[in-house]
């Protein structure tokens, strides 16, 4: 089983609006609402995908029952605790003349300590039958930026491979903890390494760079692949991984289908390079749907034909 963690659910509210102009009023011609959240995307991805993933985190109010109800509908499995305040409703504005999405995240709900703790023996439960936990997205309020962190440590101890995705300080707290995998994107990683990337040499030090901090490996999404630095069975290997770039309908979440591909291909025991091939394929396909983490299996298979990955020569400094 793969458990996905998101803390922080949200209602993903994308409103297309032409000709979107700061400042001024407009009418949306259509809007889709989809459940979201980064592992509530990775979810619905790997379900696609046809792996058996279950969804936790916090679910608050009506919006939290309509996230659940909504997944129910997908047949995404879930098992979320219920908070006392409402889950949040993030929203996209997307621009069909430019194709330019702008979003505006809410902060989401505040989480008291009693429903952390509730939380933490959910996760412990669920994990005895895990092989794979990803956690993905950003905090709810009032809780401690070390979480992810401290559960890393604790599923650990009990055999579950760790991934991360997120940012700033819970990211931070997380790499320190030692996780199997990070997935950083560029903005991320450049702020967890402390400098910006100015070519495809500072992107591939960069994720050396980050594995040096403490995860066994780091995989940092592009909007035509990734840069990573995996463990293979003759040891650590540096990896682009690159797709031609195809015409986007809708790049949101196109790191989370990414990381859906990615796990589901490491579940079902692929090398480090084919778990990446198959990641960036999965992550290219999401693109051409609108709704974050939807994909198409039968086209990715198509796509990773298409998908090339280029084994880098690490510079004696990072060896
Ligand atoms: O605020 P976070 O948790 O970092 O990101 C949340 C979010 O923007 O990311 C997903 C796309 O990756 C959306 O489903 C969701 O609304």
């Amino acid at each position: 089983m793969i458990i996905t963690v998101t803390l922080n659910t949200a209602i993903d509210k994308t409103l297309e609006v032409p000709n979107f102009r700061i400042g001024r009023r407009h009418r949306s011609v259509d809007q889709t609402t989809m459940p979201g959240g980064k592992g509530v995307n990775v979810a619905r991805a790997i379900k696609r995908l046809g792996r058996p993933v279950i969804a936790t985190g916090f679910a608050g109010g009506a919006t939290g029952t309509r996230i659940v109800e909504a997944l129910t509908a997908e047949s995404v499995l879930t098992d979320f605790i219920r908070i006392g305040e409402e889950s949040r409703t993030n929203t996209a504005v997307l621009d069909p003349t430019t194709g330019i999405q702008t979003e505006i995240n809410e902060r989401g709900p505040a989480v008291t300590d009693r429903e952390m703790e509730l939380f933490r023996d959910k996760l412990l439960y669920l994990a005895q039958g895990a092989d794979i936990c990803v956690f993905a997205g950003s905090l709810p309020r009032q809780v401690d930026t070390d979480i992810y962190g401290s559960m890393i440590k604790e599923l650990r101890k009990l055999g579950v491979t760790t991934i991360v995705d997120t940012d700033g300080e819970p990211l931070r707290h997380a790499v320190r903890a030692e996780p199997d995998v990070v997935s950083p994107n560029v903005i991320e990683a450049e702020e967890l390494v402390g400098h910006e990337f100015n070519d495809d040499e500072d992107r591939m030090l960069a994720v050396a760079e980050i594995v040096e901090q403490g995860p066994r490996e780091a995989i940092m999404t592009v909007p035509d692949g990734v840069f990573a630095k995996v463990t293979t069975d003759n040891g650590p290997q540096l990896y682009r991984v690159r797709v031609e770039q195809q015409e986007a309908r809708a790049a949101v979440g196109s790191g989370d289908a990414f990381l859906a591909g990615y796990v589901a291909a490491r579940y079902t025991g692929g090398t480090p390079e084919e778990c990446l091939r198959f990641g960036v394929a999965c992550g290219a396909e999401s693109t051409q749907h609108f709704g974050a983490g939807v994909i198409d299996p039968h086209s990715v298979e198509r796509l990773l034909g298409d998908v090339e990955a280029i084994p880098v020569s690490l510079p004696a400094e990072v060896r």
